[in-house]
């Protein structure tokens, strides 16, 4: 076994990063969201009946939620497409959790914020013990304010990081509580996923110096609504506002009633993050690339990308057939606060070492909290190109200089290795470690990839 993995590694590692030998031109089709793929199902997981979850994606981070949930006693699988397309099969999910085979449960949450933040309040309503775990850099990423909310709300939970277990009692009380999100806005989604499950619901405040990743709290805020369950958003007077905290734009509360959400028949959008790379490519080459399904109105960040790209010298339309990005030939640097899109800035950073002028991203200090400490990972790796990239309080500031190939480690980060395809586009010689870890979110990146610069 691990001689195979060993000669796997030696023909497969590194990836010679493709160098564009003219503008591309092509059109990719990106797969399901992976935020939409993980929040349908946990929702189809807590509602009584069935659910269809149409297009979703199966990647690493959506299949780990999949299994969770089985081992929390929902049933999922696959099944055929009614309206075949590239996305493959749907899903189907019956629920409710609750029922764990023989009481003991456990949970591989591997490097998925989504599944260790949103099911530990799932397996409060299990009955039995539930063992959480994931890889080496999951248990450094933070959950502790959210084993200690769950805990205010009636949760008996043994450690307050990964590894740790919760000893679910078939359901817990719920009410009021208040978490410092300023590390991840999931740290809310995943008390207001479950919330109307507990028995009072929940009222939650988040009070910290900031919110990082604020659609993605629209976006659980819309899915939970789709699904048939009240919630209200506000934001608290001055008067309300738990001792120090200074800012009334960093507080905000939710209100969750109980009921539980209905099944759901869900179309999953495209992943909007998993396409910025590909959109990239256009600009890096001065080429064109159409993602089909962009879709007028959603919650995804990435819908503040167009305006991102154009920004930088690209032109962008939304079309009958898609999104389509063409590059203007030259790259302007930005200035950007990237605090609710921070999933686009390892791509931006590398378009912006390809840049005339130089760049500033600012608003993600919770990126050091990530898959990697991104901020010191994309300087340190872009900077054995030459890059000159220095790390800043809130985030990164570029300034454009010549590159030249070297071999680049992505740290296990599915964003890192994607950025570094992008400047491979114009640097030759860049070889890629580890290219299989874009599979967290774009099962077939590599092959993907070469496809759209064949057009
Ligand atoms: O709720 C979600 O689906 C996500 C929220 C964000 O996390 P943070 O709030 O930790 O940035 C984002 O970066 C992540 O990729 C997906
Ligand atoms: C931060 C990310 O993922 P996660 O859901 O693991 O937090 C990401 O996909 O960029």
């Amino acid at each position: 076994m691990t001689t195979t993995t060993r000669e796997q590694r030696e023909q497969h590692d590194p990836w010679p990063a493709p160098v564009a030998t003219g503008p591309v031109s092509a059109t990719v089709a990106v797969p399901g969201s992976k935020s939409g793929t993980n929040r349908a199902l946990v929702l189809a997981a807590l509602a009584d009946g069935a659910s269809r979850l149409r297009g979703p994606l199966r990647s690493r981070d959506t299949l780990l939620m999949a299994a969770a949930l089985r081992n929390l006693g929902a049933q999922v699988t696959d099944a055929p497409a009614t309206d075949p397309g590239p996305a493959g099969a749907d899903l189907v999910v019956t629920g409710p959790v609750g029922a764990i085979n023989g009481g003991l449960a456990s949970i591989d949450c591997g490097n998925a914020g989504t599944v260790a933040r949103f099911t530990p309040a799932l397996a409060t309503l299990a009955k039995g013990d539930v063992h959480f775990d994931g890889d080496p850099r999951m248990r450094e990423r933070p959950l502790t304010p959210l084993l200690a909310a769950l805990r205010e709300l009636g949760a008996r939970i043994d450690g307050d990081r990964m590894p740790f277990t919760v000893r679910g009692g078939g359901g817990i009380a719920g009410g009021a509580v208040t978490v410092d999100a300023s590390t991840s806005s999931q740290l809310v989604s995943g008390l207001l996923l479950a919330a109307s499950r507990f028995e009072r619901g929940a009222t939650v405040t988040h009070a910290g110096h900031r919110l990082p990743s604020g659609p993605y709290l629209d976006m659980t805020v819309a899915d939970l609504r789709a699904a048939g369950v009240t919630v209200h958003v506000d934001v608290p007077g001055p008067g309300d506002r738990p001792s120090g905290t200074a800012d009334a734009a960093s507080i905000r509360r939710w209100r969750v009633e109980p009921g539980g959400p209905a099944p759901l028949d869900r179309v999953i959008e495209p992943d909007l993050n998993s396409a910025t790379a590909f959109l990239a490519a256009a600009v890096a080459t001065g080429g064109q690339v159409t993602i089909p399904g962009w879709p007028a109105h959603t919650e995804q960040p990435g819908r503040l990308l167009p305006e991102l790209l154009v920004a930088m010298g690209a032109e962008a339309e939304l079309r009958p057939e898609g999104l389509r990005v063409t590059g203007g030939g030259r790259i302007t640097g930005i200035d950007a606060d990237l605090s609710d899109f921070g999933e686009a800035a390892p791509v931006l950073t590398g378009l912006a070492v390809l840049a005339d002028t130089p760049s500033r991203l600012r608003g993600i200090a919770h990126l050091r909290l990530q898959e990697t400490d991104r901020l010191a990972a994309l300087a340190s790796e872009l900077g054995k190109l030459g890059a000159r990239i220095a790390v800043t309080d809130d985030g990164l500031r570029i300034d454009p200089v010549p590159l030249r190939g070297a071999r680049l480690d992505p740290h296990a980060d599915h964003r890192l290795a994607m950025t570094f395809a992008v400047v491979g586009l114009a640097v030759p010689g860049v070889t890629i470690d580890d290219i299989a870890t874009t599979g967290k979110t774009v099962p077939d990146f590599a092959r993907m990839w070469t496809s759209m610069l064949a057009g």
